[in-house]
């Protein structure tokens, strides 16, 4: 029975039984005890700061005032930033996800990608020249690639920028309605500067797409300046802070220095040259793409909070006649659905945690010189951005379903979760088209393995002998499960190599093969992409030093992790015969004993991503547990009780009643 004050019992209880220490596994998740408390630091300065809670709730706001109150949080952010000192980005990123959450930036873009890009493609007297600025706000950029007829295709851009040697300038246009820029973050009302991609064209030749330096508007009174016409393109699915942009340029000259030239450069007379790969400036787009990974990994986690501890109090429907409602957490179906994604999460944030190490080294690399690792740091980004959005996304839909009526109200907190990470499935590259990147990707290592080429270590798998069964006995063991998963990868990688080439020799060019088979090719690229999520599971708990109880729970969950993509995933696994009907048994029955081997410890997993209840801004996932108090709170502070009678009783209601309509013929 659950009191009204202090902790819920059955959240209690369920807190007594855990079989691990919740601390000791936050220290896992976050890297030791010293970053643990870094965390709650940050995440305290901002909680316990009175700034951030001046404001009414997002769920109450217009859209003015929804972009203009996140507005003045990220400038509170940034001036906070900086007294402190926090300068480390992981710093920043606690900091923001407890000040603003879920509260998409309206200077976002500028941090995120307007900044990075002068500091990774401009020359050192492009970022003397700016960053000071930019650090100041007295330029605020964004990043301004996508046009309204082109997202994707980025080389099917249509602004120009054209060079004119005799004035050392470029002339930037958008010659048709389709090339105007569409949908930069940030762009319709706030940023002064943008950096635009855009075809250079230099003695009367096409160079590619570049990036330029376009100011946009005038620095005193922020008005458009002359050839330029900007503006917000209006409300979206989600995203109500931040002023997504339109942009037109008309014969817009900006001098021969705005181009960014640390890797491509035009002369003064209009000597073009080349950079040593014309992909090093798509590198912001890596950047954010490996950010996105965590991104989602959060947002999973958060959901996963709200959702098992609401299922743990939340009773409902009486199991035996008369006796007591359960807690419908113990509902196997429940279960079902959530614990899955509770392993989802973890291993998401594991990946997350995984690409960002990545991309710091491969990136330190590529500055250094060394190009040899571009092509796999872009496959495996663009695969993990896409796998981790997909599945967080979804996941977060599925914890809102499993919170029944409560979660589609904004006092679940989840909807607003949603908004702000589904948007990753399309931006930064949709995702279906960054798995037909991975697909390429695979596709040449194929033709590598054919010829006896060596293999980057996280390919080997390729080579397995496709004739092997499965190892799996009732033990389940992990490593049979990542054999699974590679095996399964390794086929549907063979199959899309097949169907491309039977295409080719029905007389099809190589282009239109590989397009009759894409989805073959996409499948094999999700195949890879969970495989690698999977394996990297797996690593995680078997080879990292933990403590010993913590190390037996995440074992459970991430087999539950590996099984449940199995069962769910079953077709893909059986098509060659590697599990034998005995072993799908196996693995159904070691589903539903994981799930109750689970059960004792899901608030306890879900309490280690230690997430306050200020950033969580939950009724239903509240630490104490109290959701129908905090329910109740919630509706009576809607805008709409403020009054007992609305005036629209007494305007329509009122008049309808008495059988009176003349006040709609006066429209
Ligand atoms: C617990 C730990 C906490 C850690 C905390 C970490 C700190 C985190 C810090 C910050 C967190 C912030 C959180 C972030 C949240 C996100 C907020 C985001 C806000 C919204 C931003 C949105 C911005 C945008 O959307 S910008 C626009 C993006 N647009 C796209 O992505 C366009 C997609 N299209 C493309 O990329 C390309 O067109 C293409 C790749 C599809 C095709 O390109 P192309 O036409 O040029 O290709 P080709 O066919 O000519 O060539 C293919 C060839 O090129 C290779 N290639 C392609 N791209 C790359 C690359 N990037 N690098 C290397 N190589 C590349 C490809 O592999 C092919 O190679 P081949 O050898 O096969 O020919
Ligand atoms: C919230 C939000 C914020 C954004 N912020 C920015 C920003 O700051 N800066 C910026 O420049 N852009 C931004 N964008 C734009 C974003 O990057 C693009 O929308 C995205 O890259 C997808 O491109 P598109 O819209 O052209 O989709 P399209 O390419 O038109 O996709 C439509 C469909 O076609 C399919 N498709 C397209 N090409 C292929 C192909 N080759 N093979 C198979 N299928 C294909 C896709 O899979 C998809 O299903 C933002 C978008 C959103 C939603």
């Amino acid at each position: 029975m659950a009191t009204t004050t202090g902790v819920n019992s059955d959240l209690a209880k369920e807190r007594n039984n855990s079989t691990f220490d919740v601390e000791e596994l936050s220290n896992f998740i976050y890297r030791g005890p010293e970053k643990v408390k870094r965390r709650r630091y940050l995440h305290n300065l901002a909680t316990k700061d009175p700034f951030f809670r001046k404001f009414k709730p997002w769920a109450f706001q217009t859209r003015e005032e929804q972009y203009e109150i996140c507005l003045q949080k990220h400038l509170y952010i940034n001036k906070k930033c900086k007294e402190l000192n926090l300068t480390e980005p992981v710093d920043k990123f606690f900091y923001t996800e407890a000040a603003a959450p879920h509260e998409n930036s309206p200077i976002g873009l500028h941090t995120v990608m307007f900044i990075p890009t002068i500091e990774k493609q401009g020359t050192e007297e492009q970022k003397k020249r700016w960053l000071p600025l930019a650090e100041s706000l007295k330029m605020i950029g964004t990043y301004a690639q996508t046009e309204m007829g082109h997202g994707t295709f980025i080389r099917g851009l249509e602004t120009t920028a054209t060079y004119d040697p005799r004035t050392r300038e470029f002339i930037l246009n958008s010659p048709t309605i389709t090339s105007m820029k569409y949908w930069p973050g940030n762009l319709g009302k706030t940023t002064n500067h943008c950096l635009v991609m855009a075809q250079l064209y230099t003695q009367g030749k096409n160079c590619g797409i570049h990036m330029f330096m376009v100011q946009i508007r005038d620095l005193e009174t922020h008005m458009p300046l002359a050839g330029i016409e900007v503006g917000d393109i209006g409300p979206k699915f989600g995203y109500g802070t931040n002023d997504n942009g339109f942009l037109r340029l008309s014969n817009v000259r900006i001098p021969r220095e705005n181009m960014l030239m640390r890797y491509s450069k035009v002369l003064e007379d209009g000597t073009y040259v080349k950079p040593p790969n014309a992909k090093i400036a798509y590198g912001s787009m890596v950047l954010v793409r490996a950010a996105i990974v965590t991104d989602a990994a959060r947002a999973l986690a958060q959901a996963c909070v709200i959702s098992i501890r609401y299922s743990a109090v939340r009773r409902q429907t009486e199991v035996s006649p008369g006796g007591e409602e359960a807690q419908i957490i113990d509902y196997q179906t429940q279960q079902y659905r959530l614990f899955p994604l509770l392993a989802t999460s973890y291993a998401m944030y594991f990946a997350g945690r995984f690409m960002y190490d990545f991309y710091l080294k491969t990136t330190a690399e590529i500055e250094g010189g060394n190009l040899d690792s571009m092509p796999q740091l872009h496959a495996i980004s663009a695969g993990l951005k896409a796998f981790s959005s997909w599945m967080c996304s979804a996941g977060v839909e599925t914890c809102r379903l499993c919170c029944g009526g409560h979660g589609y109200s904004h006092a679940s907190g989840l909807p607003k979760i949603y908004i702000d990470v589904v948007p990753g499935c399309t931006y930064e590259g949709e995702n279906n088209v960054m798995m037909l990147q991975v697909a390429r990707f695979l596709m040449k290592m194929y033709g590598k393995l054919q010829n006896g080429e060596a293999l980057p270590t996280f390919m080997q798998y390729m080579s397995t002998d496709l004739n092997k069964k499965s190892c799996m006995t009732e033990e389940v063991a992990l490593n049979c499960l990542v054999m699974a998963y590679e095996h399964r990868a390794a086929r549907m990688i063979r199959d899309a190599a097949a169907s491309m080439e039977k295409l080719v020799q029905s007389g099809k060019s190589p282009v239109e093969a590989w397009n009759g088979s894409t989805v073959m090719l996409t499948w094999a690229a999700i195949a890879h992409c969970h495989a690698f999520v999977t394996k990297l599971f797996v690593e995680t708990v078997v080879k990292s030093r933990m403590d010993s109880k913590v190390q037996s729970a995440l074992t459970s969950l991430c087999k539950l992790y590996a099984v449940h993509g199995i069962v769910e995933n079953l077709g893909g696994f059986i098509q060659d015969q590697f599990f034998d009907s005995k072993q799908v048994k196996i693995l159904q029955k070691k589903l539903m004993q994981l799930l109750a081997e689970i059960r004792p410890n899901a608030v306890a997993f879900v309490d280690a991503f230690d997430y306050p209840d200020e950033v969580l801004q939950s009724c239903l996932g509240r630490y104490d547990g109290q959701v129908y108090q905090a329910l109740y709170d919630y509706a009576k502070s809607s805008p709409m009780n403020e009054k007992e009678v609305l005036d629209s009783y007494y305007k329509y209601i009122k008049p309808a009643q008495n059988g009176k309509y003349q006040q709609y013929s006066k429209l």
